[in-house]
């Protein structure tokens, strides 16, 4: 175990002992500058396993910065950072980080969030009975034994409190990765007094029990909290003000003239100190931070850390240290594998993402086949027909917006998870495909058992499942264009409103509603033809208006009929098409043979549909789903963490 009550920094047995039981963090030189504004400047500094550094400063003063350029997270403008003495060792394979807010699944319960946690971060080769005992240890340890079976939450099933929430984020930080380096951004925000304190001990006992280290920015610790640090990191206008062992802070404000008042807690009054927002004088009180900063960087304190951590990197640098092995824990198919059991396990259990949108895909499929009912083959019944197909694909697509807050909640527990190592973008955007096409289908399926046949469309098996088929293609499409368009403006109301437009611009375009040789060519060549709703639409108007479908003219002076059937029609065909004065036809036809009919394949011909090639326009379907993964990848990878 490391002794706490002074950084072992100058001790070459210390020095020997590091490398072999966990990671030394140390940091030298390291200046952050952004948007012409100094942040850090000259930070140095060296914590060893088994510490906790508790990074205190007032609001502002650079704490997060800080965090997340030691956790990798930001590049620093100058100076380094080292693991074990060495530079460029990547940082999410040898540490973790916790981010301010919770990135969690609402509706997984707090063991299977764990579960999953402890797959992504032991090794495959660990046993499920591994597991467990490691996460009822876990669970003891964070108080949450009797939530163990309940869920995180969600927006419309209340779950874990804001406490219990915390804890299980940091619980599901610290699972496999035990001897690593841990970086927790505010871990006691939202929680009491007591619980701070709980979860801070547990920090404090993992510590120790596993040579972590450990660094957490916190605000405002309560005496019984702040003294389980090990450590003190107090920032104060982007510089160091003290780095040290907790116990000798008060020893060496003392000793530069500004003792802790006897009964106050010590952090308090070092956030005081600190504070410069609420000062009358703030330049002045500016300049007296900056000098306290200046008597700690010139205190044999300081130079023992500059000496320690240029020592390491030189024991480093002669080959003294073996080199950090760093890498994924698991394989990718691993990785893919277990993130499709999790994805499968929150799409099941995610009403609202998924058991809504079914149910709301059949209501809408009983409001279509109940108003569209049993079309005939009456020639009104055409428009009819365009308009059930237009409508099955351009609203099916447009309701794949119900996904968005979903797809939000996975984007933050992916880039949390990413940032942290456990699998690459890769897999996740190959599981979220796969695991999203049965639920896709079920939903595409519902539609149409309901919706093809309540509204007459053609009778036959192989029609209905083009129409499944194609549907389904859209459909994907559709989610890719949500996925993409969430990634790329990760803001619900803005992603929401974006989405709905594209929608309603590919509906405008996609030659239902204006005809394709109708449509200026401005939007003909920039729009139609990269639209995915027109190619959908296509093929299932080609698919229903076919050689077998004949429909009939309105008699003159008859009154207009429900409807009668196709078979009687095409038996009444017996010759070339003709013209008859006594029929009304609102398509021409040539292939009539009474004057009084016509064919589906007189409709494509009408409207232009005869090029439509079933395997080409299913083609250009998939290059525009391609497109869209694509650059959901693209911006996924440049995304920083
Ligand atoms: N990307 C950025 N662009 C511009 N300024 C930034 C950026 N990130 C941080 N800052 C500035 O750097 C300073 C330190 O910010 P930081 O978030 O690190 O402080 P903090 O100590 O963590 O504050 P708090 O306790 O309020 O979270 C602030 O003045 C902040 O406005």
């Amino acid at each position: 175990m490391t002794d706490h009550t002074v950084l072992p920094v100058d001790d070459p047995a210390v020095l020997k002992h590091v490398p072999e039981s966990g990671y030394t963090l140390s940091w030298s030189g390291l200046s952050w500058t952004v948007k012409d504004k100094t942040v850090l400047t000259g930070l140095s500094g060296i914590v060893t396993p088994g510490s906790v550094v508790a990074i205190l400063g007032a609001s502002g003063a650079g704490k997060s910065s800080l965090l997340d350029i030691l956790a990798g997270r930001r590049k620093p403008t100058s100076g380094s950072l080292m693991v074990n003495g060495q530079e460029g060792v990547p940082m999410k394979h040898v540490s973790r980080y916790c981010t301010q807010e919770d990135a969690l699944l609402g509706s997984l319960t707090v063991y299977e969030t764990l579960d999953y946690a402890a797959r992504f971060n032991m090794p495959s080769t660990t046993t499920a009975a591994e597991r467990r005992a490691h996460i009822d240890r876990l669970l003891a340890e964070f108080g949450l034994e009797d939530v163990r079976d309940t869920i995180v939450g969600t927006p419309l099933l209340k779950g874990c409190s804001g406490g219990q929430k915390r804890r299980v984020s940091v619980a599901s930080q610290i699972i496999g990765n035990e001897g690593g380096i841990l970086f927790l951004d505010e871990p006691t925000s939202g929680l009491d007094s007591v619980s701070s304190a709980h979860l801070v001990k547990s920090l404090r006992d993992l510590a120790n029990d596993n040579n972590s280290t450990i660094l957490a920015t916190i605000h405002q610790p309560a005496t019984d909290t702040f003294n389980l640090f090990t450590h003190v990191l107090l920032l104060g206008q982007g510089r160091t003000v003290f780095f040290g062992a907790r116990e000798e802070a008060v020893e060496f404000f003392a000793s530069i003239g500004k003792p802790v008042p006897t009964y106050a807690n010590p952090a308090d009054v070092f956030l005081e100190w600190t504070n410069v927002d609420y000062d009358a004088n703030r330049d002045a009180r500016r300049q007296e931070v900056q000098a306290m900063a200046e008597q700690f960087r010139a205190s044999p304190r300081m130079m023992k850390i500059e000496r320690a951590v240029h020592d390491l990197r030189q024991v480093a640098a002669s080959g003294g240290v073996p080199a950090v092995q760093a890498g994924f824990t698991n394989g990718v198919m691993y990785q893919t594998a277990t993130l499709m059991s999790r994805m499968f396990l929150n799409a099941r259990k995610d009403i609202l993402a998924y058991w809504v949108r079914v149910a709301m895909y059949v209501g809408l499929a009983i409001l279509m086949g109940t108003t569209w009912l049993r079309m005939g083959t009456y020639q009104s019944t055409v428009q009819d027909r365009l308009a059930a197909i237009f409508f099955s694909v351009a609203f099916l697509s447009f309701m794949s917006v119900a996904g968005i807050p979903a797809f939000l909640e996975v984007r933050h527990v992916f880039l949390r998870e990413r940032g942290n190592g456990l699998y690459s973008t890769a897999a996740y955007l190959l599981s979220d495909f796969i695991v999203s096409m049965p639920f896709i289908f079920i939903i595409t399926i519902s539609f149409s058992l309901i919706a093809y046949w309540l509204m007459g469309f053609q009778g036959d098996a192989g029609r209905f499942f083009v129409f499944v088929g194609y549907l389904f293609l859209a459909l994907l499409v559709a989610e890719a264009q949500v996925i993409f368009i969430s990634v790329a403006i990760p803001i619900f109301v803005a992603a929401l409103a974006i989405t709905a437009f594209l929608n309603g611009l590919w509906m405008v375009v996609q030659g239902f509603f204006v005809q394709r040789m109708n449509l200026p060519g401005f939007w003909r060549y920039s729009f139609h033809y990269i639209d995915f709703q027109k190619y959908a639409f296509e093929i299932l108007v080609k698919n229903e208006f076919s050689e077998n479908m004949w429909f009939q003219c309105q008699r003159v002076g008859a009154v207009a009929p429900g409807g009668s059937t196709a078979a009687n029609a095409t038996a009444a065909i017996t010759n070339a098409a003709v013209q008859n004065p006594a029929c009304f036809c609102i398509f021409p036809s040539t292939r009539s043979t009474d004057g009084c009919s016509f064919n589906g394949l007189d409709i494509i011909d009408y409207y232009g549909y005869g090029e439509v090639n079933y395997g080409a326009w299913a083609g250009l379907m998939i290059a525009i789903l391609v497109a869209f993964k694509i650059g959901t990848y693209l911006i996924l990878r440049k995304h920083k963490n």
